[in-house]
């Protein structure tokens, strides 16, 4: 494929759930000889360049990674998720000027882009796309159901007439029955306002996309993608996941995490058996509450099988866990405050994995073929439970009681239904096929793959069949 000269920028904030997916965008394009600018937010400036990511990118590799910081109005030290209306509208308000300044910047310097990409939920980049007359891209970071689910919210309201009732049911095309309590939370009446908006913005937008491109495989989402055709096209090129979990080799190296990652924990793994070890994650953004953190610490101990355990800055909340918690269970589990999943799921001693259903989160289990344990919290993950319980069929979910409390017994009821209850054989051999699907997906002639080189034959003006 002809990709010399093709420049492409791509842009997200500086949040592990988005940065992660387009970095291994960015890392598929650079593979196959395109040049990429990665424009984030400055806040994530010193961690990427300490990362030193975009020289392990460009050493190897037929195309190059630039990175840019764009101030988004907040000092370094404003606590951007806890206060998510302000870091919104104060990035709405100097986003815009700061970046347009970086791509006239590149522009003096003779750098041309042929599209530029943008996670979701930036609803000005478009703008600042079409102000340069760049075509524009949107990288869908979730499921392509998600999707389907936001535009028919804005475009058809009418199909959502009562979301005041979590068991009433909603009928959307590609998508068998969903009853509103498993919609993503954004939509639903007692979620904040700006969520919502959000997600209005996010739609109209799309008016002014050329291309969505989703972190998904066709084949686990065919309805759906199908279903999309018509209506919004949305081109599956995922999973977007580091290559050793497909089985291929790094070609382009390198990697960018917010937090570091206790490597101890492979060590650790390495010396546990063959499917024996629960691994308990809820992603980076949820704090998991003390009351949580009691019922899961006490399941564990009862169940008393080896366990890997993420509880972010687990160090200074060791007074939330049980008493006696750390000493009795120092020779069967691991408590670190954050690790490096892919590995971790890829290793052997890994036997279920108690998730929130982040969509990254999910893909990775599908590639790893490991059964899970759903505890969606907020967002999609409620949707992506669906998707990995019913639809997939890999899992079981765990639901807290009437008063939202979580008990120790539907911790451990969920975790022994995965690994040894009476559907435990065939969740597992489920998921090694669906991990069979996600990896052929990016092979040569997989759906992924091919949906990439038409998207890089469209916007380096090489148009080759009509997918994309
Ligand atoms: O100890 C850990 C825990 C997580 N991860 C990685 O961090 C990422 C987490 O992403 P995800 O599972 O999607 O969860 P969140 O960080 O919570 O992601 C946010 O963004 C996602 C994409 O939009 C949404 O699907 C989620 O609901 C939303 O919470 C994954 O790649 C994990 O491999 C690690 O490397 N080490």
């Amino acid at each position: 494929m002809e990709t010399e000269g093709v420049q492409v920028i791509m842009v997200t904030l500086a949040l592990q759930g988005h940065m992660n997916p387009m970095l291994k965008l960015a890392k598929v394009l650079v593979s196959k000889g395109v040049d990429v600018t990665l424009a984030t937010n400055d806040v994530a400036r010193k961690h990427m360049l300490d990362s030193k990511i975009s020289t392990k990118f460009t050493s190897n590799s037929p195309g190059r990674l630039n990175l840019e910081f764009f101030p988004d109005g907040l000092s370094h030290d404003f606590d951007r998720d806890k206060d998510t209306g302000t870091f919104i509208a104060s990035l709405k308000a100097n986003g815009p000027r700061n970046l347009s300044n970086i791509i006239a910047d590149l522009k003096a310097k003779g750098i041309e882009f042929s599209c530029l990409i943008t996670s979701p939920f930036i609803p000005w980049v478009p703008g600042v796309a079409a102000e340069h007359g760049i075509p524009c891209c949107v990288l869908w970071i979730q499921s392509s159901t998600v999707f389907s689910i936001y535009y028919h919210f804005i475009k058809r309201p009418g199909l959502f007439s009562n979301l005041e009732n979590p068991n009433g049911n909603v009928e959307l095309p590609g998508i068998p029955m969903i009853k509103v309590e498993d919609l993503p939370t954004f939509m639903l009446p007692f979620s904040p306002a700006h969520f919502r908006l959000w997600v209005a913005e996010f739609v109209s937008v799309l008016d002014k996309i050329q291309w969505v491109l989703g972190n998904s495989v066709h084949e686990l989402e065919e309805e759906i993608v199908n279903s999309l055709a018509s209506v919004k096209p949305i081109y599956p090129i995922g999973p977007l996941v580091s290559p050793f979990l497909l089985g291929k080799e790094e070609t382009v190296e390198g990697s960018v995490d917010m937090w570091s990652a206790a490597d101890s924990c492979i060590e650790w793994l390495n010396k546990q058996p063959t499917s024996s070890v629960i691994y308990i994650s809820f992603g980076s953004i949820i704090v998991t509450s003390e009351q949580q953190i009691q019922s899961i610490a006490t399941a564990l101990k009862n169940i008393n099988r080896p366990f890997l355990w993420v509880v972010k800055a687990s160090e200074a909340r060791k007074d939330e866990f049980p008493d006696g918690f750390f000493e009795e269970t120092k020779e069967k589990g691991l408590v670190v405050s954050w690790c490096p999943q892919e590995k971790v799921l890829m290793n052997q001693a890994v036997a279920c994995f108690v998730t929130h259903c982040g969509w990254n989160s999910a893909l990775e289990t599908v590639v790893a073929g490991v059964p899970v344990v759903a505890y969606p919290e907020w967002t999609d993950q409620p949707t992506n439970a669906k998707l990995l319980v019913d639809v997939f069929k890999i899992g079981v979910r765990m639901r807290n009681c009437e008063d939202e409390t979580l008990s120790v017994e539907e911790v451990e009821r969920c975790i022994m239904e995965v690994i040894d209850g009476p559907r435990a054989e065939e969740m597992k051999k489920r998921a090694l096929e669906l991990k069979e699907a996600a990896k052929k997906a990016l092979e040569d002639a997989g759906s992924s793959n091919q949906n990439i080189d038409k998207f890089i034959s469209e916007i380096a003006g090489k148009p080759v069949g009509n997918n994309v």
